[in-house]
């Protein structure tokens, strides 16, 4: 499943979260890139230890648990510290697959990486190519959203960032460890909930939401690792 979240950052949060990166030392990106990556890997982040990466890391961690899309869509157990990313022009990032297991950098906390993310802090005007190239079940999906929003996408997907031909395009980058492994059993409890919202919303107090809501949480009783 991929899925779009918008408004992660507000407007004012973005052009903060700009300020501090536009001005920040970038490196060479392969400094987290595993062999297979390292290889198709062009473009520049921000060192984790940095203090402009940890400031803004903390600030979409806690955007993220405002989110009740995100905490829906990815029923979140560990969130990787987000990282942050910058292609300019000539720069890509060719396919490839994300590590499963990613270490927290000074820390012995692993994270499985079921759900990849992107957070775009870039707005499309700014930049030409950079879309970022999901390969779904579907065939290859094309994203590429306004400052602000997010997209999840299985980690286990196949991806790649097209080559930047104008501008930069800046972002925040990192996985998430879900409570339910699987994308299938994910996406069912998420079709499930909103659902019921809409149910809750249309017909109040209808005796079925109950019900469902005892479903879902059932469900989840059975696939959920905590
Ligand atoms: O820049 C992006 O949108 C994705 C980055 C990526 O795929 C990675 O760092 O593994
Ligand atoms: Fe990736």
């Amino acid at each position: 499943m991929i899925i779009a979240i918008p408004n992660v950052l507000s407007i004012e949060q973005v052009t903060e979260a700009r300020r501090l990166l536009d001005a920040a030392d970038w490196a060479d990106g392969r400094i987290t890139a595993g062999h297979q990556s390292a290889r198709v890997k062009e473009n520049q982040q921000l060192p984790e230890d940095s203090p402009v990466a940890r400031k803004l890391s903390e600030n979409v961690v806690a955007a993220l648990e405002r989110s009740p899309l995100f905490v829906s869509a990815a029923l979140p157990s560990k969130i990787f510290p987000p990282l942050f990313n910058r292609y300019q022009a000539g720069h890509a990032f060719g396919l490839h697959v994300d590590n499963a297991i990613r270490m927290v950098r000074g820390t012995a906390h692993r994270v499985r990486t079921d759900l990849s993310a992107t957070l775009f802090l870039s707005g499309p005007e700014e930049y030409d190519g950079g879309e970022l190239i999901v390969e779904d079940t579907y065939g290859p999906q094309s994203i590429k959203l306004p400052a602000g929003h997010m997209v999840l996408y299985p980690a286990s997907s196949l991806h790649k960032v097209q080559a930047i031909t104008r501008g930069a395009r800046v972002a925040s980058f990192f996985w998430i460890q879900s409570m339910v492994r699987g994308d299938a059993e994910r996406a069912m409890l998420f079709d499930l909930d909103l659902a019921i919202q809409r149910l809750n919303r249309d017909v109040p107090d209808h005796p079925s939401t109950v019900q469902l809501t005892g479903v879902y949480h059932n469900l989840l009783r059975r696939w959920a690792e905590v």
